[in-house]
């Protein structure tokens, strides 16, 4: 065994992607193990954009197991973190790094503690899911540095255990979480359908209207959900298992008709069977004339085109996430949401449309003069809103389907510093 006294520091940063469902998981059907009571689908979204770096570090200096998030240290206590922590340490292998002395024999894992620094390079808690880029990067991260064998099917049954939608994480492209029937969760993992490269037309817009934390968790949401909401129970048995065919086969084929339509209506059915709760849950609440204004602009739109142009999907908070079929409709997508919700004058448009920007150099828009001579869709011909939405949404962020999680062995991206093993 490693000498304790030696002051070693083993290091592993890794990077996972954060994912958006089309066909959502809501509602358990246990809460320990978290397991959901339907199969759901996810794209997963360009880590180039939107991901969570962690760094995860083991030395025999530690004297407990700690976690900075964003920079502030958290509690580990909590038991969800817990249960990632025994599942992965308990899958560890023996690690030798001859160059710096290191030996930690398998049996020896449980006497070493652990320091991890996280990174979100996007709001935490708003319903962009930080949690399921957060525990599929501790998962992945934990086991690199450990050893760990398991496929990434069998770390996705241990993601699920930190945040259901975590599990899905840890593929690119197109994941389906399938819901499996062993009451001890081991079916319960993730599959690929198709990796980022099947469908690379697609191009993502998300309206961040608020980057406050939602009132109600998906976790206590979903229980209330599963408690109370009779259409929840109804959309697991009866339409779930339909849509993920049809959904299946929409990626399949690239059927974007088919791919829009199934995700606009399940996302408007996750919404209903939160306002089936009792008491409702109201995740567009606060901001509803945003999304009703969103939700009828695309309808509107896709309805002139004869064939849907873009998708629309909101979780448990009120961003807005659009689909658009490729590149050219992404343009005019953005030009639409511009003119609808112009930056407030204070935001500069380099900050307000960020990540894939050459979408914004595409729609000839390079300064707010052009966001200024936007016209109106040509869809709403006399229906011209008297009202612009100034400030009314934080930031857009232009994205894609993205890859899976990586290990950066680029030494200057750990969060953790070298010698200290402390936030850098
Ligand atoms: N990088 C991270 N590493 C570990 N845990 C994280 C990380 N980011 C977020 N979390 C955990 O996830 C919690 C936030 O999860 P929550 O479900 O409330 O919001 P969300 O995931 O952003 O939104 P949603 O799941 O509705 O899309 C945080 O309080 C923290 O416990
Ligand atoms: C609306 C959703 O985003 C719900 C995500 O719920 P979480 O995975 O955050 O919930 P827990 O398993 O309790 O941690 C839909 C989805 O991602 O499928």
């Amino acid at each position: 065994m490693a000498d304790k006294s030696q002051n070693w520091i083993l290091i592993v940063t890794a990077q996972t992607p954060t994912n958006i469902a089309v066909i959502k998981y809501w509602g358990k059907r246990d809460e320990t193990l978290i397991l959901p009571v339907n199969d759901s689908i996810s794209v997963t979204l360009d880590p180039n954009h939107l991901c969570t770096t962690t760094t995860v570090a083991v030395s025999p200096s530690f004297e407990k197991d700690r976690m900075w998030l964003n920079g502030k240290e958290i509690s580990l206590s909590g038991d969800r973190f817990q249960s990632c922590l025994r599942e992965i340490r308990s899958r560890a292998s023996d690690v030798e790094d001859e160059e710096k002395g290191i030996c930690i024999r398998k049996q020896d894992w449980d006497k070493f503690h652990v320091h991890i620094a996280s990174y979100n390079n996007f709001p935490t808690a708003a319903g962009l899911a930080s949690s399921a880029a957060g525990l599929a990067c501790l998962v992945f991260a934990l086991a690199k540095l450990m050893n760990v064998k398991e496929d990434l099917g069998q770390l996705s049954a241990i993601a699920r255990q930190g945040s259901g939608s975590a599990c899905r994480s840890l593929y690119g492209g197109f994941v389906k979480w399938v819901m499996g029937n062993d009451a001890s969760g081991s079916d319960s993992i993730a599959v690929q359908l198709a990796n980022e490269t099947h469908w690379d037309d697609l191009v993502i817009i998300i309206a961040v209207v608020s980057s406050r934390q939602k009132e109600t968790s998906s976790t206590t949401g979903m229980r209330e959900s599963v408690e109370t909401s009779p259409l929840l129970h109804h959309r697991a048995k009866e339409v779930v298992p339909k849509r993920i065919l049809q959904m299946q086969e929409a990626i399949q084929n690239r059927d974007f008709p088919s791919f829009a339509r199934l995700t606009c209506t399940d996302s408007n059915q996750f919404h209903a069977v939160c306002l089936d709760t009792r008491p409702p849950i109201f995740y567009m609440n606060d901001t509803s004339h945003r999304q009703v204004l969103i939700i009828n602009c695309i309808e509107k739109w896709n309805r002139s085109e004869g064939t849907p142009q873009v998708a629309y999907t909101f979780d448990a908070g009120p961003n807005a996430v659009l689909i658009a079929r490729n590149r050219n409709v992404a343009t005019l997508l953005l030009q639409r949401l511009l003119f609808y919700f112009p930056p407030h004058p204070d935001t500069e448009l380099n900050s307000y449309v960020i990540g894939d920007k050459s979408i914004l150099q595409d729609a000839g828009i390079e300064a707010m003069k052009d966001v200024e001579a936007l016209l109106p869709p040509p869809e709403i011909k006399d229906n011209v809103p008297s009202q612009k939405y100034k400030g009314d949404v934080s930031y857009f962020i232009c994205t894609k389907p993205g890859r899976g999680p990586v290990v950066l062995a680029d030494e200057s991206q750990s969060l953790l510093h070298p010698k200290t093993g402390l936030p850098k």
